[in-house]
């Protein structure tokens, strides 16, 4: 059965539409990379499959059901910058999403829950490769480390599902290809199905297995926000026809000047 169903998804605000028609199914184990226009609305999609917000139209299902309407443990996140707490260590931070639920009001574990949370993340943090640094601050790691705590944090619960919106974004091309390696790792170690949002199509060819493009196929330059965006190429990566990138650079290209000329 697939892990993920969008029936006729809509996503409004207001008389805004960001999103419309989304009709796909994802697989388990799927790797989907997603690009599109700067402001299309990539980012909007990725809160409906957290559940911080709630498609105005249509159905977005996980295992056939609906999707439940708040964050849990089935799904990750890791976003670009800022997915980590700076007044916690390394290992704090892994540890605060399972302090919290054994404590609620408090945050803080005791005994053999605590030892069992402290265990689970000095693992979870050496197999991001952060084992020498558990009791660095976030400010005290480079981009490259605050991404992979990000990873360790996001991982912890043992998701299901990884959302990922442009966690590489800011890092340096070296550093970038290490964490591609360790996001490919973790992806088959832990049999996730990722979503993840990038602005490089050529990342988005070399991680994904398959390749989402978000745009707007009716697109009014007087009123940019009347229609939607929908996946308008959903590519099995490995299996695109030549000049499809162009014809992508070229649309996405033409919104991205429509939506940014008007923000
Ligand atoms: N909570 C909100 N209330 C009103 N409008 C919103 C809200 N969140 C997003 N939007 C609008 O929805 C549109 C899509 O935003 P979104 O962040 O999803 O785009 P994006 O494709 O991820 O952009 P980028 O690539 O620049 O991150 C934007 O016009 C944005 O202003």
């Amino acid at each position: 059965m697939a892990i993920i169903e969008m029936k006729n998804l809509w996503k409004e605000y207001g008389e805004q539409v960001v999103l419309e028609r989304l009709n796909a199914t994802v697989e388990e184990g799927e790797f989907v990379t997603i690009v599109g226009a700067s402001g299309c609305g990539k980012t909007t999609f990725l809160k409906l499959l957290l559940g911080t917000e709630q498609a105005t139209r249509g159905e977005l299902l996980l295992d056939g059901q609906r999707l439940p309407a708040e964050p849990d443990e089935s799904r990750g996140i890791v976003f670009q910058r800022y997915s980590v707490l700076n007044h916690l260590t390394s290992l704090e931070n892994v540890m605060l999403g399972g302090e919290l639920q054994s404590n609620r009001w408090l945050g803080i574990s005791f005994g053999k829950t605590r030892r069992q949370l402290r265990k689970d993340a000095l693992k979870m943090l050496e197999s991001v490769g952060l084992g020498q640094a558990v009791d660095k601050y976030p400010h005290e790691l480079s981009g490259g480390m605050q991404q992979r705590l990000a990873l360790a944090q996001a991982l912890i619960k043992k998701p299901r599902i990884l959302l990922l919106d442009e966690p590489f974004g800011a890092l340096d091309p070296g550093i970038r290809a290490d964490m591609h390696t360790l996001v490919l790792t973790l992806w088959k170690e832990q049999k996730l199905t990722v979503f993840m949002i990038t602005h490089d199509i050529t990342e988005g060819f070399y991680l994904g297995t398959r390749l989402w493009v978000f745009d707007k196929p009716r697109l009014d330059p007087q009123a940019p926000d009347a229609y939607g965006a929908r996946v308008t190429y959903d590519l099995p990566v490995g299996d695109c026809q030549s000049g499809t990138l162009s014809d992508i650079n070229q649309n996405v290209g033409r919104t991205s000047r429509v939506l940014n000329d008007t923000l």
